[in-house]
């Protein structure tokens, strides 16, 4: 679902690179933790995916594209096929839950009538029904996230990729979070997350991808989030 061939990412400022000749598969179905020291390389991994960012060397394929291929007027296609969710929710203020919701069916071109049907029924799944027309800031962080979750899974995307989304939260609230997650994966949603969050890794036993200097120096199934040492 998401091959990295050799990977590298040299920022035109850096003169380190953030990514080091970077080889990973995540395959389709996948739930994939990404850790290691900040600066390590995983948002720049989480953007090269969605293609933000262009490898400086190497080749990168997501969703049956190789995306060096892929012209320019494809990715908002691409983009379509991929869900994301961050650490500061990124709620559009004025607009109520629902709103929120409806906005990423109503941008791509979806009817009214799947909107109306949709946005309910994925509100409803993360635990948020009954909350519809409130405003972002009349929710609590952990609601907040749900409705970002809820955004990025309308559209039943093929990929998850989540940078860093318990990082506002307490740990409670965390782990609601991380059984929406694993809720959406069961579905077939491949995820891909970027953490620093160590109880959540230790507790979810999922595949762990450490990278240190945008280098692969871990790659372990069932993983915990650190060796120790
Ligand atoms: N837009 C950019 N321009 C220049 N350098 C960048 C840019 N984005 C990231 N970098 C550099 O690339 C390296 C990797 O950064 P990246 O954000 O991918 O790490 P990270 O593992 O996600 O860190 P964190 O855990 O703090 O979010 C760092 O040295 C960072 O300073």
């Amino acid at each position: 679902m998401i091959l990295f061939d050799n990977v590298s990412k040299l920022y035109p400022t850096q003169n380190q690179p953030a990514l080091d000749s970077l080889t990973m598969e995540v395959e389709k179905g996948e739930f994939v933790f990404l850790v290691g020291p900040s600066g390590s390389g995983k948002s720049t991994f989480l953007r090269l995916t969605l293609k933000e960012e262009r490898p400086t060397a190497g080749r990168i394929r997501v969703a049956g594209k190789d995306l060096h291929r892929l012209s320019n007027w494809k990715v908002p296609h691409l983009r379509r096929r991929i869900g994301t969710v961050f650490q500061d929710f990124r709620l559009l203020p004025n607009k109520t839950v629902f709103e929120n919701v409806a906005f990423a069916l109503q941008v791509i071109g979806k009817p009214r009538r799947q909107i109306n049907r949709d946005v309910p029924a994925v509100l409803e799944l993360v635990g948020l029904d009954g909350k519809e027309d409130r405003l972002p800031d009349q929710l609590s962080g952990g609601e907040q996230q749900r409705v970002a979750v809820a955004r990025a899974f309308v559209n039943r995307p093929l990929i998850l990729l989540a940078d860093e989304p318990t990082g506002n939260l307490d740990p409670g609230t965390s782990v609601g979070i991380m059984k929406l997650l694993d809720r959406i994966n069961r579905t077939g949603t491949t995820v891909v997350m970027a953490t620093h969050d160590q109880s959540i890794v230790d507790q979810m036993r999922k595949r762990v991808i450490e990278l240190e200097h945008g280098k692969l120096v871990r790659d372990q199934s069932r993983g915990v989030y650190g060796y120790t040492r």
